[in-house]
């Protein structure tokens, strides 16, 4: 359990509070995450790490000269959103283009992948890299589906330490994804996480068990054991990444490997080093020479009761990037130069951008807008449990928690530029961005990327027609398909998104009404949710635990058609424009 908190929705921004307090000589606090607090060398490419918060010392505890120029930290166990990235990549940037790096998370790759679309847009070089070092998440032939965790760390160190020594973004790019491409964990776990606030563990492991290749955020992993001595446990990690070895490198004995063994969040430091003097033992006698390891904590999932080991297979290159120095809150070697402060006028963030002018009509929509996201609003805290409950059988259980944050967020934008004299189309767009930026994850980017392609064919001008709003929803499943990638079967909201499309699409060129069509299209919606029970899911976190979902319908898809119900019976409540 976690013993100290205040209101635990309050959790994550309270700790980057504490953490910038407890590190000011080295960080600030930007919207969205942290950033160095002293100067970069000028022209140099910056890093920008992120994930959700809840894995310290990723991602905070490793911005600092030689490591990371900023953090982008989404809430618990949740990714940052795209907003959150753009900001802190625009706060860290230095001239010479960023790297954007994170733990390929369904949900970071799509918002650290439209983060770096909006940089590009407006003319920062940007470059991705997902670190997939967890060789029990995928196969060897499906390695781009593998997660980050502990490897994160040599990765970004390797990116880190290029862009330091001044290479240009497409160099320290093409040493990352060496780094990614020579570093391998493996990890156990003996018991899960909970959440502050929460009353059972987000997941388990039976007593006395071993989950061997479990995720940081309870993914499944590959099999289970009696709990081991901890010499076997070296065994066992030792034996499996050396069955893994880069396709590049041909005989194991005289290679040179930086080794992490990292305590996912209870381990003792002491267990650890009981582990890795057997560790080290037996990384000797297969003829490694272990160069500058370390043991600690790296890379947790809060107070998970779990071990991972890594090696980084080095070359003489990424030798030089793992030995540079480093001076960040939670990863300090070598001596780095002294970097002198920022001054105050360099701290300060830019302020809200204004709105574009809206015809008189726009505005009226815009308020019945309100009403509606407020009507969703309310439809979805009262669903938080159930759709929780729903998630929890094959995904993470956060899907409530998610949808509520995002339409809180949406809500309280809308709020305030419907005040200002936001037009129908701007509300949305606005609404949207506060959506993807307050629920993070995967469903918190889609809804950010439908509402914009729905607030979008609106436009500020006059009062949504039918047309355009048809129109709009196409977008927004253009849009979803476009991100997400998820096809129609993948047991994803685009099974759900897709006929609801269709059939408003359909009615209206026939030359229904906005209600009728709606109302119509609503009905496909609520039977395509529950028809996502029959299928196997192939996105998301619900795709290791295919066999468990099936039987169970998607929380996303579940959760779109309540929502597109409760908008066709407010439209018939209303006569909203037809
Ligand atoms: N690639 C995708 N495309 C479309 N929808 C997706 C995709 N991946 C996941 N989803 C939807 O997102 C929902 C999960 O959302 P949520 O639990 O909020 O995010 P996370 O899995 O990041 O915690 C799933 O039920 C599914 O409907
Ligand atoms: O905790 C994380 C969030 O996972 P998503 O599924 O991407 O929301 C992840 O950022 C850990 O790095």
């Amino acid at each position: 359990m976690t013993y100290l908190f205040n209101q635990p929705s309050a959790f994550a921004a309270e700790l980057i509070e504490g953490f910038v307090a407890a590190n000011a000589d080295k960080v600030r606090q930007v919207t969205g995450g942290v950033v160095r607090s002293t100067r970069s060398q000028p022209n140099t490419v910056a890093v920008i790490v992120g994930g959700g918060s809840g894995h310290y010392p990723a991602f905070a505890g490793l911005v600092g000269q030689g490591l990371a120029h900023g953090a982008a930290m989404g809430n618990l166990f949740a990714s940052p959103s795209a907003q959150q990235i753009y900001n802190v990549a625009r706060a860290a940037h230095n001239g010479a283009g960023v790297l954007l790096m994170f733990g390929n998370y369904a949900g970071d790759v799509l918002h650290f992948g439209q983060a770096c679309e909006r940089l590009r847009a407006e003319g920062i070089a940007c470059e991705i890299l997902a670190v997939t070092d967890d060789i029990s998440s995928a196969s060897k032939d499906e390695l781009t589906k593998r997660r980050g965790v502990a490897g994160d760390l040599c990765v970004f160190k390797a990116a880190c330490a290029a862009a330091e020594a001044g290479d240009d973004l497409a160099t320290v790019l093409k040493k990352s994804q060496h780094a990614n491409d020579r570093t391998r964990t493996f990890g156990v776990a003996f018991a899960g996480c909970t959440l502050p606030g929460a009353s059972h563990p987000l997941f388990e492991v039976e007593k006395g068990r071993m989950a061997l290749g479990l995720g940081i955020h309870g993914e499944p992993g590959i099999s289970e054991t009696e709990v081991p001595r901890a010499d076997e446990l070296a065994e066992i990690f030792v034996e499996r990444l050396l069955s893994e070895v880069p396709a590049d490198i041909k005989q194991i004995a005289g290679q040179r490997v930086a080794v992490i063994l990292n305590g996912l969040g209870s381990v003792k430091y002491e267990e650890l080093f009981v582990v890795y003097r057997r560790v080290a033992q037996l990384l000797d006698a297969a003829g490694l020479a272990v160069v500058e390891p370390d043991v600690g904590e790296f890379v947790t999932s809060f107070n998970m009761a779990g071990v991972s080991l890594t090696l980084m297979w080095l070359d003489d290159e990424l030798e030089t990037l793992w030995r540079a120095p480093a001076n960040a809150p939670a990863y300090r070697k070598g001596s780095v130069l002294i970097a002198e402060p920022l001054s105050a006028a360099e701290c300060e963030e830019s302020t809200e951008e204004a709105l574009p002018q809206a015809s008189a009509e726009s505005q009226q929509s815009a308020q019945r807008v309100l009403s509606l996201l407020e009507s969703v609003a309310d439809l979805l805290q009262r669903n938080v449990q159930k759709l929780g409950d729903i998630d929890a059988v094959a995904g993470d259980g956060d899907h409530g928690i998610g949808m509520e944050r995002g339409v809180l967020g949406a809500v309280e934008k809308a709020r305030e530029v419907a005040a200002r004299g936001a037009g129908a189309g701007s509300l949305l767009c606005r609404a949207a961005d506060a959506w993807a930026d307050k629920a993070g994850g995967t469903s918190g980017a889609l809804w950010g990327v439908a509402l914009t392609a729905l607030g979008t064919s609106i436009g500020d001008n006059q009062s949504p027609d039918a047309q355009r709003v048809a129109a709009g929803v196409k977008g927004a499943k253009d849009g979803i398909m476009h991100f997400g990638k998820a096809k129609v079967g993948d047991k994803t909201m685009v099974d759900v998104l897709v006929p609801f499309s269709d059939s408003l699409n359909a009615a209206v060129a026939e030359g229904a009404s906005l209600t009728d069509a709606w109302l119509a299209a609503a009905k496909v919606a609520d039977k395509a949710a529950q028809d996502t029970a029959h299928l196997v899911p192939k996105m998301g976190r619900a795709r290791p635990l295919a066999e468990k979902s099936v039987g169970t319908p998607d929380a996303g898809a579940i959760s779109l058609a309540m929502i597109v119900n409760r908008v066709g019976d407010l439209l018939k409540e209303q006569k909203v424009s037809q």
